[in-house]
């Protein structure tokens, strides 16, 4: 997530191109192209953040568009605002706009969302047809020029080109820091992002909002460049393009939708004749990308890169560091009471999947839960962490009930988990996972995040620190830099473990975490699991290997159809008959 020489290179070549373009393009016209190009990339870089890294799907931004442009020429040619002055109310009323339909919609899935985008930008159509006193309705309304120098062809590329250029610093900004993790999050797996403490919703709520003040500001310079508009110049097309440009450039970055938007608007200068071929040329590279490159062009470098230079993954034996894992994660323990369950129960339907359970979990101890399949352990698991809420009972932590607290609640409160199935970000590297779990100590605000503000780049670097250190001490030092998706079964495993240690958690449950794993790996998970005990962190572990849990479990307790059948000592549930009878076999 960092910009390199490598990268910064073509950057400034990039930049030192863009701002000297008027000076070497004499044609008006293709000027004009250019300025365009600029002003989409203003709603485009929103759009991005909202698509391609928190994948908010929407596909009706020519509403709020269309209402950045008319706010900007309704001041200036009826109430005689000054342009400036005029540019900022359309960004923020493009912002409001955005706040507002993402509020009741952005909790429906995807496909519902991007309905309601749709039925957004249809209204706004309607609404400038019909309020023709204001707008113009179908005849339109004249749009002054910006102010002094930028009333020239020049001087508006210009301000578009600087426009966009902060616009893009701000969504690398966001991207390269603790929000940019965030985001990916939400779009590859709301279960981890949960888990680590991301309110969905809030997050997803923040950047569409962003998104609707780019497209806002964008709105009010193509208004300019345009000098005259209609319903009609905000065709439904129109975004389409605007999340065509972004599929094909290819999500998850900024420079391929960069790419993408500039393929995609020069395309039609370039076919001459077979111009009006334009939507249809759209679509058949849409329908290329797709199929061929799915991830975008911007991806295809990489694949040339990988197919010339194939990047190995070796695995390598976990082999971690003990006493520098203790003091890694050895945090300010109040060894209070820690958390109960007490008397819980959970139905699915007719399934009473956790049936008045009781359980307590204390800081420096290792709780093993067991039982047979179905006994429900993941549910009883899943409703410590909150992703199931009980139907009696209650749960405490210390003298607080969490028994209707959110997930996000819990991890803040120190209660940290890991899956059956390793969740991580596939896309994002070993240390990016791995600070993912520093969510609560590093996320700062939204604009500390957009303006990279001391405050949130001091917070990065120290979780880069503190992840580092736990990833050197477990023994993977050599997956730093690798995506998450090359790793091994085991490192996955690994992995997951210490982005929930980042979290530097009081207490952590882990679900099945030596399923897959050799003899050897599971040994070193049960190292693992006692330096957390020595570290003082209250450790819940379900799991089969029942050597594994007897060897390294100070308490356990065993499950048999939702209800507790046995809880003590290691060596009192091994004895127990019940348990033999049911579980361990006799
Ligand atoms: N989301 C759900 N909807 C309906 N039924 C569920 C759900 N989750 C669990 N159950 C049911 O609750 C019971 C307990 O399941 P649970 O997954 O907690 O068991 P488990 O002991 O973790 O099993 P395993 O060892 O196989 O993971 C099972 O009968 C299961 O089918």
């Amino acid at each position: 997530m960092n910009l390199g020489a490598k990268t910064g290179i073509p950057v400034l070549a990039c930049i030192a191109l863009l701002a000297t373009l008027p000076l070497w393009v004499g044609n008006p016209y293709q000027l004009h192209i250019a300025t365009l190009i600029a002003v989409y990339w203003i709603l485009i870089a929103g759009l991005n953040l909202s698509v391609g890294y928190t994948g908010v799907l929407s596909i009706g931004h020519i509403g709020l568009l269309a209402i950045g442009a008319y706010t900007y020429a309704i001041l200036t040619s009826r109430y005689d605002f000054d342009p400036w002055l005029a540019t900022l109310i359309a960004a923020a009323l493009g912002g409001a706009c955005g706040f507002i339909l993402g509020l009741p919609s952005l909790r429906l899935p995807g496909f519902y969302f991007a309905m309601a985008t749709l039925a957004f930008a249809l209204m706004v159509t309607e609404f400038s047809l019909a309020q023709s006193d204001l707008t113009g309705g179908g005849i339109g309304l004249s749009v002054p020029p910006f102010d002094g120098f930028f009333a020239s062809p020049s001087g508006l590329y210009w301000l578009a080109v600087a426009a966009a250029g902060v616009i893009t610093w701000l969504a690398w900004n966001l991207t390269r820091l603790m929000w940019g993790r965030g985001m990916i999050a939400l779009r590859d797996s709301t279960v981890a992002a949960s888990a680590v403490g991301v309110p969905i919703f809030r997050v997803k709520l923040t950047v569409f909002a962003f998104s609707g003040v780019t497209a806002g500001l964008a709105g009010a310079m193509f208004a300019t460049l345009q000098s005259y508009i209609t319903p009609e110049t905000f065709p439904f097309e129109l975004s389409l393009f605007f999340f065509i440009c972004i599929i094909i450039g290819g999500r998850g970055t900024i420079w391929g939708p960069f790419l993408g938007t500039i393929v995609l608007a020069i395309l039609p200068e370039l076919m001459g004749g077979l111009a009006r071929w334009g939507q249809f040329f759209y679509g058949a590279l849409l329908l290329i990308v797709v199929l061929l490159v799915p991830e975008g062009i911007g991806s295809v470098i990489g694949i040339i890169r990988e197919k010339i230079n194939p990047s190995r993954h070796e695995k390598r034996i976990v082999n971690p560091d003990l006493p520098r894992l203790v003091a890694a994660i050895r945090g300010d323990r109040r060894y209070e009471r820690g958390i109960s369950l007490n008397a819980a129960s959970k139905h699915f339907g007719g399934v009473l999947a956790v049936n008045r359970v009781s359980l307590s979990l204390q800081e420096g101890e290792i709780h093993g839960l067991i039982g047979p399949n179905g006994s429900g352990k993941t549910t009883l698991l899943n409703l410590i962490s909150g992703y199931y809420l009980i139907d009696q009972g209650a749960i405490e932590l210390d003298d607080a009930t969490l028994t209707q607290s959110s997930v996000q609640r819990r991890a803040a409160l120190g209660v940290a988990r890991t899956f059956q199935k390793p969740r991580l970000l596939g896309t994002l590297s070993g240390l990016d996972n791995a600070m993912l779990g520093g969510w609560k100590d590093a996320r700062s605000g939204f604009m500390q995040n957009l303006l990279a503000l001391p405050a949130a780049r001091r917070q990065d670097a120290q979780l880069r620190a503190r992840a580092l250190e736990i990833l050197h001490a477990m023994g993977l030092s050599h997956i730093v830099d690798k995506p998450a998706s090359l790793l091994d079964h085991a490192e996955q495993r690994f992995l997951e473990i210490a982005r929930a240690l980042c979290m530097q958690p009081r207490f952590i449950l882990l679900d099945e975490p030596a399923g897959g794993l050799t003899e050897h790996e599971i040994d070193q998970l049960a190292n693992i699991v006692l330096a957390m005990r020595d570290a003082g962190i209250g450790v819940l572990i379900i799991e089969h290997h029942t050597d594994f849990v007897f060897r390294i479990c100070d308490r356990v307790t065993a499950l048999n159809l939702g209800s507790s059948i046995a809880s003590g000592s290691a060596a009192e549930v091994r004895a127990d008959p019940e348990v033999i009878r049911v579980y361990l076999g006799a």
